[in-house]
């Protein structure tokens, strides 16, 4: 079922990004069927979904229940009347949506802007599908230019922060600047009570050892690379178009073009 969503959902006036993160939104909301187990990110991308998935509750009776990776998220999905449920309660989820900070070709992401990529790294590897909703602005070859945030405990943060500093030494990087997250004038602390770090690399050469070489240091809880995570990304444009990059082998496709027994025998090996 296509949902209508009525003119002034989106109010006129509203920015060329913020059109296409309404459209990405919009596309992406179709994914969401009723009985499913659905993860929310965080974001301004993500209040957009959790603004449509909410109107489809209303209008339509969709069925859902949420699991959201922020309390920023979760108090927005209470006010839209989704089912709000914790991932214990729910053990798995069939799908999650989220934004994100930078996307490349093999969909590798940057993620954690806001803060909230320890909670969106666990909810979307415990879903069977992840999909980030997107404007074009987030595109890129290569992986860097947005600053990687690590999240890491309190205790001890200055020295965690020159490990870290001395681990990018044995890495691919175009550059290694860091700094700590700070909110005003106080450090910027995520909802689990820990610090960031975001790293100014310019490039990321192997975004995977990258990755494992920071989540080795002690002290360091989770970083922002999503790598072989995400299986779909939905492009939304600001004239309200969208486009769907998916991962995903479509099957009917590969059967049709008499690739079944491949399939088969791969998943048969
Ligand atoms: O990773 C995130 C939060 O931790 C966001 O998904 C990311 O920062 C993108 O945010 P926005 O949709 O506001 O551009």
């Amino acid at each position: 079922m296509t949902t209508f969503f009525p003119a002034d959902f989106a109010p006129a006036g509203l920015s060329p990004v913020e059109m296409a993160k309404f459209a990405s939104a919009r596309r992406a909301s179709a994914f969401v069927e009723s009985g499913m187990r659905v993860g929310l990110g965080t974001g301004s991308t993500a209040a957009w979904l959790v603004k449509c998935l909410g109107h489809m509750v209303r209008a339509e009776g969709l069925q859902i229940r949420a699991v959201p990776t922020s309390e920023r998220t979760a108090q927005q999905a209470r006010a839209e009347g989704i089912e709000v449920v914790s991932l214990q309660d729910v053990g798995w989820l069939d799908l999650t949506i989220d934004g994100a900070d930078e996307f490349d070709p093999a969909l590798n992401l940057i993620k954690g802007g806001g803060g909230a990529h320890l909670r969106e790294k666990i909810v979307a590897t415990a879903s069977d599908r992840m999909i980030v909703i997107t404007d074009p602005s987030k595109q890129v070859a290569t992986l860097g230019m947005f600053p990687l945030p690590v999240e890491i405990v309190p205790f001890g943060w200055q020295a965690t922060r020159q490990l870290i500093e001395e681990s990018l030494l044995g890495v691919d990087v175009g550059a290694r600047k860091s700094t700590l997250r700070m909110n005003g004038t106080q450090p910027f602390t995520t909802d689990e009570g820990n610090l960031i770090i975001d790293l100014h690399l310019g490039r990321i050469g192997n975004a995977r050892q990258l990755s494992l070489v920071l989540n080795q240091i002690a002290g360091v809880v989770e970083n922002g690379l999503f790598v072989d995570i995400c299986d779909t990304v939905v492009i939304g444009h600001p004239d309200g178009r969208d486009e769907v990059i998916d991962l995903i082998p479509d099957l009917e496709s590969l059967v049709d073009a008499g690739g079944e027994d491949n399939i088969f025998k791969d998943i048969a090996d």
